[in-house]
């Protein structure tokens, strides 16, 4: 596929806080449809590339393209272009704790899409089926549910706008090796269901494993490598290998900063 074609195109990404540089020179894409997952270790700048991809944070240098549409200068219509297809399930589910789950799904399509209650609440009900919850669930606060439901309900706000492109941040963070499974079940079913395009970040390679159509490793502010899930074990660089093992020895070291 030619770079015209590229659902998310990223090029030359830099960004520094201070003295930091965090991104020094990204190079990332994905296909229409695709799942692409992130992965590196703490501190390597998940983060900061996926709130530069959402307009949070505005890039140092270097282009973010999006159907073709430049969007690193993040002006407001950039901003409302990108938020208009974008869903997005958060590390902490980050639930509002005085709305019902209902509401909470609900809650884009009600003050952003402006949607009836009636309409906006029947639609977040079918969105609590699709990720596997009773529409009961909807009528109660977040604070009652567990941390799995919680992931759930999240995964449903994040859909409800039939959104085309999803991101997900570390979304099995908290969960037991099972619910995580449960969850990455849950994405990958719903992603191919909507026939979106999803950038993950992570650190669980199992989570990665299961939901990317291709997996890419960021160390020291570059994307070191690129392929797919049944590529990385035989990826023949040794960051990568030593990241997927869960190696403490190896050319990564990790650094305590003393604050
Ligand atoms: N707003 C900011 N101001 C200053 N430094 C920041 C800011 N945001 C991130 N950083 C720094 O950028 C670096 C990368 O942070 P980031 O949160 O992207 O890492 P990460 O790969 O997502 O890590 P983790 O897996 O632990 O969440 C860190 O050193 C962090 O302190």
């Amino acid at each position: 596929m030619s770079d015209a074609k590229k659902k998310i195109l990223i090029r030359g990404l830099q960004k520094s806080f201070e003295k930091r540089d965090v991104l020094r020179g990204v190079d990332l894409d994905v296909d229409a449809g695709r799942s692409l997952v992130v992965i590196g270790g703490s501190g390597t700048g998940k983060s900061v590339l996926l709130k530069c991809m959402l307009g949070i944070l505005k890039p140092d240098r270097g282009t973010i393209e999006v159907d073709g549409r430049n969007i690193s200068r993040q002006t407001d219509a950039d901003r409302r272009f990108m938020i208009n297809q974008t869903g997005m399930l958060f590390q902490g589910a980050a639930l509002f704790d005085s709305l019902t789950v209902w509401e909470n799904i609900a809650f884009r399509l009600i003050y952003s899409e402006k949607k009836s209650r009636k309409a906006a609440r029947d639609k977040a009900l079918d969105c609590l089926t699709q990720v596997g919850l009773a529409p009961e669930v909807g009528n109660l606060q977040p604070a009652a549910l567990s941390g799995g439901m919680q992931k759930r309900v999240s995964l449903a706000r994040a859909i409800a706008s039939d959104p085309k492109i999803l991101f997900f941040d570390e979304p099995t963070t908290g969960l037991d090796p099972i619910m995580a499974d449960v969850i990455n079940n849950l994405i990958v079913e719903r992603v191919k269901a909507i026939g979106a395009t999803a950038i993950s970040i992570t650190h669980d390679m199992a989570s990665a494993r299961k939901i990317a159509d291709e997996i890419a490793m960021l160390y020291q502010g570059r994307i070191i490598w690129r392929g797919s899930p049944d590529d990385i074990d035989r990826s023949g660089n040794p960051m990568v290998d030593q990241f997927v093992n869960g190696r403490a020895e190896g050319p990564i070291q990790m650094t305590m900063r003393r604050s």
